[in-house]
């Protein structure tokens, strides 16, 4: 875990070296501070000497002048290296979750992905910089401040220390129960975020069913619980933040109480008596970071497993072939596919040429969606089962093949974006003409024209939202736009009237006539032109023939379709 970590460390070495080398000289002047006043009390005062206190005193003030410019200088060095870490962790992170495949996303909620893009690397970020610092200066400080003192006077020093192992055993009792306290907090406050999340999710289907209260009711239980975590740690914090004061009361009474004692006997000077109760005001600013560093760590050590738990997972497993030639056929041999026990595609065998236009129509849940996430690769079949040219689609490099695909489904595809941007986006280097057939092609032209700005009309958030029609045939023009080498519709005219349906589909079969089409449609009449239909039943293919010899046949197909117009 700590190696790649340590990688991010490396890689700003040059701000860590800045950062540590002068969090070191900051620490070293906290210490030399004391040190002075002790002179300036027993040397400078007694002696009356106006010079030599005038040049003391003017020491002391040009150490905490620079004291105070290395202090910028370290802790601008350290934030920018925390910050640069959170930076690569975050590329890193993201890229490798873009890589993930299809079921990482149906599996993972996006709300929790978000906030391991987000929280998790400021969690990670404090860790590297808040706490590192945090940690190495507090432990150098106390022993730097003990070792000054045993040099002022070691008696003194014994007695001082005495209540230290006490304040450090209280420190990590109390830190242990704060520990699994924040666990807690942690837990809620991700159930909370998580509940939100859902909530907005299905905003509309709340509020057309008038479930404002229900949901309300949801998140003021979890908000509770949340609230009655965070109490049961209040407590505990206070106790450990009043009990460190009182620790560092105790201790100056101490220096004042023994110091004074030993004063009066001549055994130690009154300079000493300050320089005491400045150190051990030092004690009480380190152990208070030294017990926020217990959050710090939880909250960075989470993030950091929770990164790597990404980072870790294996790549996908990619074929090595590139297609680079046009897709001539699709044969799939023998397919069987589960989701788990859940056996969905039984022995399927079709053999699709190019320029073949194949329907898959049955009941829901059959498989059909399931067929074209096999044939894009989001899921591989155990066997040699499905062949790309003849290339067994596990040899397939995914990319290749992605590129030759087109998709249009009824999933939400759009971007907050202008339409033209939300076009482009499939062929970068596309034409003005070519943007515009494509509108036309998808029936959209006269819809862009009669917007004020255009195709560069923004959509979604600040922009205008788009009727269900409209945005199919947004996704309609990215596929005419796209020329791709085969065509997937997954109920993709679905939003569409019957005319416009009609229109778009002649659009399809047309412009690419010599491509391979593969739809997955309930209105049966779009299939007309298609040459294969094929019905799929729980146990298989149920039938397979052209529009017109399935209603001849009078079995399933031309019941459904007989159903579909009644
Ligand atoms: N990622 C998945 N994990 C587990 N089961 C899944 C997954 N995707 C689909 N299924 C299951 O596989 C079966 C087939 O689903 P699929 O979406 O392929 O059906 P379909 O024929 O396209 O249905 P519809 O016409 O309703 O869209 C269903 O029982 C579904 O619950």
């Amino acid at each position: 875990m700590l190696n790649s970590i340590f990688k991010y460390y490396l890689k700003e070495r040059k701000l860590l070296t800045y950062f540590l080398v002068s969090s070191f000289f900051v620490t070293v002047l906290d210490l030399y501070g004391p040190i002075v006043v002790q002179n300036l009390i027993d040397n400078s005062i007694p002696k009356k000497n106006i010079n030599e206190f005038f040049m003391f005193s003017a020491f002391l003030l040009t150490l905490y002048i620079i004291r105070l410019f290395l202090s910028i200088y370290s802790s601008s060095r350290g934030q920018l290296m925390g910050n640069r870490i959170k930076f690569f962790m975050r590329e890193d992170l993201f890229k490798k979750i873009l890589n993930q495949p299809d079921t990482y996303f149906m599996k993972n909620q996006s709300g929790d992905i978000i906030s391991r893009v987000t929280n998790d690397l400021e969690n990670v970020s404090a860790l590297l910089y808040r706490g590192l610092e945090d940690f190495l200066f507090s432990i150098l400080s106390i022993a730097g401040a003990m070792a000054l003192m045993a040099t002022f006077n070691l008696k003194l020093t014994l007695i001082t220390m005495i209540p230290l192992p006490i304040a450090i055993y209280f420190t990590i009792i109390q830190n242990k129960k704060l520990k699994y306290g924040y666990i807690e907090v942690r837990e809620r406050f991700s159930k909370l975020t998580s509940g939100i999340h859902n909530s907005l999710k299905t905003i509309f289907f709340i509020k057309d069913n008038v479930l404002e209260k229900d949901t309300l009711e949801k998140f003021s239980s979890k908000n509770k619980e949340l609230l009655s975590v965070e109490k049961n740690n209040i407590f505990n914090t206070s106790a450990l933040m009043s009990g460190i004061n009182f620790y560092n009361q105790l201790t100056q009474l101490i220096v004042i109480f023994i110091g004074g004692y030993m004063h009066i006997k001549g055994e130690i000077s009154f300079g000493i008596i300050v320089s005491f109760i400045l150190l051990t005001n030092r004690f009480r600013v380190y152990l208070l970071r030294l017990m926020g560093l217990v959050d710090v760590f939880q909250r960075g050590a989470t993030g950091i497993s929770r990164f790597l738990e990404i980072m870790n997972i294996p790549n996908i497993k990619d074929g090595n072939t590139i297609i680079e030639k046009n897709i001539d056929s699709i044969k799939v041999d023998g397919l069987n596919f589960a989701f788990g026990k859940q056996e969905v595609i039984k022995n399927l065998s079709i053999t699709i040429e190019k320029g073949e236009k194949v329907a898959f129509v049955g009941e829901s849940g059959v498989g059909k969606t399931t067929i074209f996430s096999l044939l894009k690769r989001t899921f591989l079949p155990e066997e040699n089962t499905i062949f790309i040219n003849d290339l067994c689609i596990h040899e397939v490099d995914r990319e290749s093949l992605l590129n030759k695909i087109a998709i249009v489904d009824q999933r939400d595809s759009l971007m907050n974006e202008t339409i033209l941007e939300n076009i482009k986006v499939v062929k970068r280097d596309a034409t003005k003409k070519e943007i515009e057939e494509a509108l036309e092609l998808a029936e959209l032209k006269e819809f862009v024209e009669s917007l004020e700005k255009k195709e560069n009309t923004k959509l979604g958030q600040g922009g205008i939202e788009l009727s269900s029609g409209q945005k199919q045939r947004l996704s309609m023009a990215r596929l005419f736009l796209k020329d791709p080498e085969i065509i997937f519709l997954d109920e993709g005219t679905s939003a569409l009237d019957n005319i416009l349906e009609k229109k778009i589909m002649d659009n399809i079969l047309q412009k690419f006539e010599d491509k391979i089409i593969i739809s997955i449609a309930h209105r049966l009449n779009t299939l007309k032109k298609f040459n294969k239909i094929v019905v799929l039943g729980k146990d298989g293919i149920k039938e397979i023939g052209d529009f017109q010899s399935l209603i001849d046949k009078k079995g399933v197909f031309f019941n459904m379709y007989k159903a579909g117009n009644l």
